[in-house]
């Protein structure tokens, strides 16, 4: 299974992205594409950087009931990007309906993945605002189960559950893992978070990286900084 660096593009125009990856040269990373830049510019985007020659992690957190789910599924499909994902509290019949949208006419179909629990969500907001009695961590293990259950290929997790996630689901079933920060960095808004070393370290698949990459002083240099402390 590959390993890999997906940069989030959070910007909100082609442009702004374009002029962004153009600075990575010959290189080409693997992208995000999230709902700021999908709303703002609609699949056209996807379409350019498809023939640019990135690979594209299409994130739009699907979550519906089940009929609407897989209707929508069967459209960002047919747009060939490699991964695509939705919210496992959307519950195992919506993801059940999920994946038979997302086939596409030839068979094959994008990796699908769904987000456990926000990585920005703490014990204490799953308890006092979400009304989640379980653990943080046996919500997340429960939700990747179910998410297994149903077909699907992996979860959107914090680092720090990638490890526990593994020992339940095996070592096929991918963590794509935001909340990646370097070790001198602001927090922000995102509240499990480890550096990329210990997303190595605790066995993550793919780590998701936005603001560190993205509001770097130079972005290049922290892509590699990424590449270097995670799959090196
Ligand atoms: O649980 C989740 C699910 C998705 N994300 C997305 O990942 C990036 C992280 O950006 P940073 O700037 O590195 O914080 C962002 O696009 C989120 O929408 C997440 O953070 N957590």
């Amino acid at each position: 299974m590959g390993k890999d660096v997906i940069i989030a593009c959070d910007f909100s125009s082609t442009s702004e992205t374009l002029k962004f990856l153009e600075q990575f040269g010959s290189i080409r990373p693997y992208v995000k594409i999230g709902m700021e830049l999908y709303y703002a510019e609609g699949p056209t985007i996807v379409r350019e950087l498809k023939v640019r020659g990135h690979k594209i992690f299409l994130d739009l957190k699907l979550h519906d009931i089940p009929n609407t789910v897989k209707r929508t599924m069967r459209i960002l499909s047919s747009l060939n990007v490699d991964m695509i994902n939705l919210h496992a509290a959307g519950t195992s019949s919506m993801m059940e309906a999920a994946m038979e949208g997302v086939i596409k006419y030839d068979g094959s179909r994008p990796l699908v993945i769904a987000v456990t629990q926000l990585t920005s969500i703490s014990e204490e907001q799953l308890h006092n605002e979400l009304l989640i009695n379980e653990s943080l961590k046996n919500t997340v293990l429960a939700y990747a189960a179910n998410a297994k259950s149903a077909g699907l290929d992996g979860v959107v997790c914090s680092p720090l559950e990638s490890q526990i996630i593994h020992e339940k689901c095996g070592n096929n079933f991918i963590t794509v893992t935001p909340g990646i920060r370097f070790p001198d960095g602001d927090k922000s808004d995102q509240v499990r978070v480890t550096t990329p070393a210990q997303a190595k370290e605790l066995g993550s698949d793919y780590i998701v990286v936005g603001r560190p990459i993205t509001q770097s002083e130079d972005p290049v240099s922290a892509y590699h900084r990424c590449i270097k402390d995670f799959l090196v």
